[in-house]
């Protein structure tokens, strides 16, 4: 079911049964910064995480009130698929009908009622009101007789008419956790002998994520994040969890010492920097860097190690993120990692992060499950069969590739590993769990090897897919 259920909206301090009168006050102002965000992610492809903070800003929108913007925001992208279904009852009109931006204002609406404290008559009356001022009085009516609707029963209720038990599995969590129904089907075939953990799996990504930290080692300490108010992460040494507060007021952070970053995310690049290794270790790349993430934290523990670090993405804007991100030891070139500008050979220790459905990371990026089908999946895979198989090459004999997805779908993660090395002899996969638990102690339930997977309803982190591939001598 939707998150935020009686969790982090706060009652409406709006006393007027119908709803604000007048525009411009800070409520008003909070409800059409999350609808003009929702409408933006709907028409121009923008992403929530990244546009919502921008509008904030210009709109002097803080605190509580920030808050509540982003409550609302994210939790009417997560939920639409469970809000569309109880609209769907609600109205007259089928909703394929309904004019988009008069359906955003419904579902902001149905997200206020069904899942915040705000008191529902005064959720239905700010919803009529900016129906009105979307799509003029003659919709704010029909808004107002169809969310009536929606309030007449809660999320519970309706729960149990538009998901029923007796419905067939994909359908009821499809709708119950508001996923399409095609990543309900890949998450329970990714979760194998363990789809009885679907539901916890989905609700994990309904939730709002903790956002973690990473010190970067040699050039600020975890203490000074715990410091700074944060609290020790379960997994990695370099982890710090900030449970309240704004990340970009950490000096460290504000000095790109240290950043937001996701704890499997440290814990992959880490695993790379620990693999197995005879010879040389001197030359690591990154050949999917952007927009710096585990560059960052690659490039430290390289400069730590006496090692070098090349960083390359494709997109030269991503690559100037990566610049950012890394140190000055670090170099940085715009560069397609399937027609590599480098030699074969020329890396002891390759990462290719490579671009995927994101599915891991639902719980961050609230509008991605309803941006892609099931055909990205196969469109993305021939890029990331050319990336593994040139990091292969790229890697010198003894040499490791790290490869990496934000993605547990299998046709992105162990069907790609197992098509690369198809026909390819002395290529050994290492056991990734046992790698991973070098670097974090207590760190289990990523699998039995050699591929390993993160899972945000056991670890708490996206749902990071990793390989260890050891090039034979
Ligand atoms: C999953 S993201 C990498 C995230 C990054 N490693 C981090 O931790 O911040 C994948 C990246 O691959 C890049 N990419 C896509 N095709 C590429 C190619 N042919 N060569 C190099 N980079 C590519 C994309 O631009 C994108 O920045």
């Amino acid at each position: 079911m939707p998150p935020t259920r009686g969790g982090r909206g706060r009652p409406d301090r709006n006393r007027r049964p119908g709803g604000p009168r007048k525009t411009g006050r800070p409520q008003d102002l909070v409800r059409r910064t999350a609808f003009d965000v929702i409408r933006a992610v709907e028409t121009r492809d923008a992403y929530a995480n990244l546009l919502l903070p921008t509008r904030l800003r210009d709109r002097g929108i803080t605190g509580r009130d920030a808050a509540l913007a982003t409550e609302l925001t994210y939790g009417t992208l997560r939920g639409r698929g469970t809000y569309d279904a109880v609209l769907a009852l609600c109205s007259d009109r089928e909703l394929r009908r309904i004019d988009a931006p008069l359906l955003d204002v419904l579902r902001l609406g149905a997200h206020q009622i069904l899942a915040t404290r705000i008191p529902p008559h005064a959720a239905v009356g700010t919803a009529v009101e900016l129906a009105r001022s979307v799509s003029g009085p003659g919709q704010a009516k029909f808004a107002n007789a169809v969310l009536r609707k929606v309030a007449s029963r809660d999320l519970g209720a309706w729960l149990a008419i538009v998901a029923p038990a007796d419905a067939d599995a994909t359908t009821r969590l499809s709708v119950a956790h508001s996923h399409p129904k095609w990543i309900v089907s890949a998450l329970r075939d990714a979760l194998g002998p363990d789809r009885g953990e679907i539901d916890a799996l989905l609700e994990a990504d309904n939730a709002r994520p903790r956002v973690t930290l990473v010190a970067r080692p040699g050039r600020a300490t975890a203490q000074e994040l715990y410091d700074a108010g944060a609290e020790p992460a379960p997994y990695s040494p370099y982890a710090a969890v900030l449970g309240e507060g704004d990340p970009g007021h950490i000096d460290a952070v504000r000095d790109g010492r240290a950043a937001v970053q996701d704890e499997a995310s440290q814990l992959v690049a880490l695993a790379l920097a620990a693999a197995p290794l005879t010879g040389p270790d001197a030359r690591w790349a990154d050949v999917c860097a952007g927009p710096g993430g585990k560059a960052g934290l690659l490039s430290a523990v390289a400069a730590q190690r006496g090692a070098r670090l090349l960083a390359a993405d494709v997109q030269p804007h991503r690559a100037g993120l990566v610049r950012r991100a890394v140190d000055d030891r670090t170099g940085v070139v715009a560069a397609d990692g399937t027609a590599p500008a480098w030699r074969p050979g020329a890396f002891d220790r390759v990462m290719v992060d490579a671009p995927c459905t994101g599915l891991g990371a639902l719980r961050r990026r609230p509008e991605a499950r309803w941006r892609r089908g099931p055909e990205s999946v196969a469109e993305l895979g021939p890029l990331q069969r050319r990336l593994l198989a040139t990091a292969l090459e790229s890697v010198r004999p003894g040499g490791v590739v790290a490869y990496v997805t934000c993605s547990p779908h299998l046709a992105e993660t162990r069907v790609v590993v197992d098509d690369v090395l198809k026909g390819r002899d002395g290529v050994e996969r290492l056991d990734a769990p046992a790698v991973l638990a070098s670097v974090a102690a207590d760190l289990t339930g990523v699998g039995d090897g050699p591929y390993a997977q993160f899972w945000p309803h056991r670890h708490g982190t996206d749902a990071m897919f990793l390989a260890l591939l050891r090039r034979g001598d």
